[in-house]
């Protein structure tokens, strides 16, 4: 008799938590989303005269980005490797703001011939230049290396960015007040800068290389907004969130780890708010050197405060890229 009325217990709690737990989630599911979403751009500003260059804004988070900033009246310069993924975003893009101004030009970011064709062609015909935003990014590569030797990650992530900032400075310092955006992650917390062994040739590890790439992101924008003090030139970095782009692509694991808790994820849309905020808040005019996520300040981590490993890594990735960059 007690073992029957156990056995009913036990099934009635079963059947309680199996309707409870989905009705749970489904009253929650509002509250999760306003969460994961974040912070939203609540400036109004507009950005007729402004001009704007977004690597890697054929895809994720840099469409969403060039959508906003066309929608704001921006002449917006898609910077990618797929120039007819580029036109096609464009066309969209167009279509939908009503903004004619929106162009593609070609940029290969593991290539240094790339990058300065790209920006060659970019200073003769483009006059003026008020926001440069690095999103480009890779994540999870197999071992591989760009067209010049360099690791990946460290090649396309950071070093690529820091030749093109280096090639546009001059534009951008014309056209000041400007803004340079560098896209990291929150994933810079794991990284550390290996100079022992920045193209991982020693030891390789896919998920450290991106990481250390985006700490270096954020220790070149500490260094590059101490040395843009008392230009009108600013260069702050962000992390988007864990947005629902293919930026996992190389990995099979975390594809699928993206599609299951896809619902946790920001869209494309909410993972370009920090980044429109930092290209657009009237209030960060002067802001320099910071990080963002969420559309406010975020905390970075020891290493990416160090100023010691910030000027070493320039230094580095000058020699690197051959060029003299004080
Ligand atoms: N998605 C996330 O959860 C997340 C989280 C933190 C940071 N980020 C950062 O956000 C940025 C944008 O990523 P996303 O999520 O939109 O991914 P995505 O893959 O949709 O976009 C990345 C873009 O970079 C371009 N790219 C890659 N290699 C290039 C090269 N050699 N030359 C030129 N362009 C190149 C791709 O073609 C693509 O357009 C990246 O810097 C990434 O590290 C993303």
């Amino acid at each position: 008799m007690a073992m029957a009325a156990a056995g009913l217990s036990c099934w009635g709690a079963a059947l309680g938590a199996a309707v409870g737990v989905p009705l749970l989630l489904l009253a929650a599911a509002p509250r999760i989303r306003r969460f994961v979403a974040g912070g939203r751009c609540e400036s109004a500003a507009r950005l007729e005269g402004k001009a704007a260059v977004i690597t890697g804004a054929n895809t994720g988070i840099g469409k969403e980005t060039a959508r906003e900033l066309a929608r704001r009246g921006a002449r917006v310069i898609i910077a990618c490797r797929d120039t007819a993924k580029g036109e096609a975003a464009a066309a969209e893009i167009r279509a939908e703001t009503g903004n004619p101004q929106v162009v593609v030009k070609k940029l290969d970011l593991a290539d240094t011939k790339s990058i300065r064709e790209f920006a060659d062609s970019f200073l003769a015909e483009e006059k003026e230049l008020h926001i440069l935003i690095n999103n480009a990014g890779v994540m999870l590569c197999p071992y591989s290396k760009t067209a010049d030797g360099f690791e990946m990650h460290l090649g396309v992530n950071h070093l690529g960015h820091f030749l093109l900032t280096f090639l546009l400075l001059e534009r951008l310092k014309q056209s000041a007040p400007a803004r340079i955006i560098n896209v990291s992650s929150l994933g810079h917390h794991g990284g550390r800068i290996r100079f022992h062994d920045l193209n991982g040739e020693k030891s390789y590890n896919r998920g450290l290389a991106y990481c250390h790439s985006k700490l270096a992101n954020v220790l070149f924008t500490r260094e590059l907004a101490r040395q843009l003090q008392g230009t009108k030139v600013t260069a702050n970095a962000l992390h988007p969130g864990s947005v629902r782009t293919e930026l996992v692509r190389h990995s099979v694991l975390m594809t699928w780890l993206w599609r299951i808790f896809s619902f946790f994820l920001k869209t494309p849309w909410e993972g370009a708010q920090t980044s429109v905020y930092c290209a657009v808040a009237e209030e960060l005019e002067s802001v320099t050197g910071q990080y963002f996520s969420d559309c406010q300040p975020a905390y970075v981590s020891s290493w990416g405060r160090d100023d010691e490993t910030a000027k070493k890594l320039w230094n580095v990735s000058c020699e690197l890229l051959g060029i003299q960059w004080d």
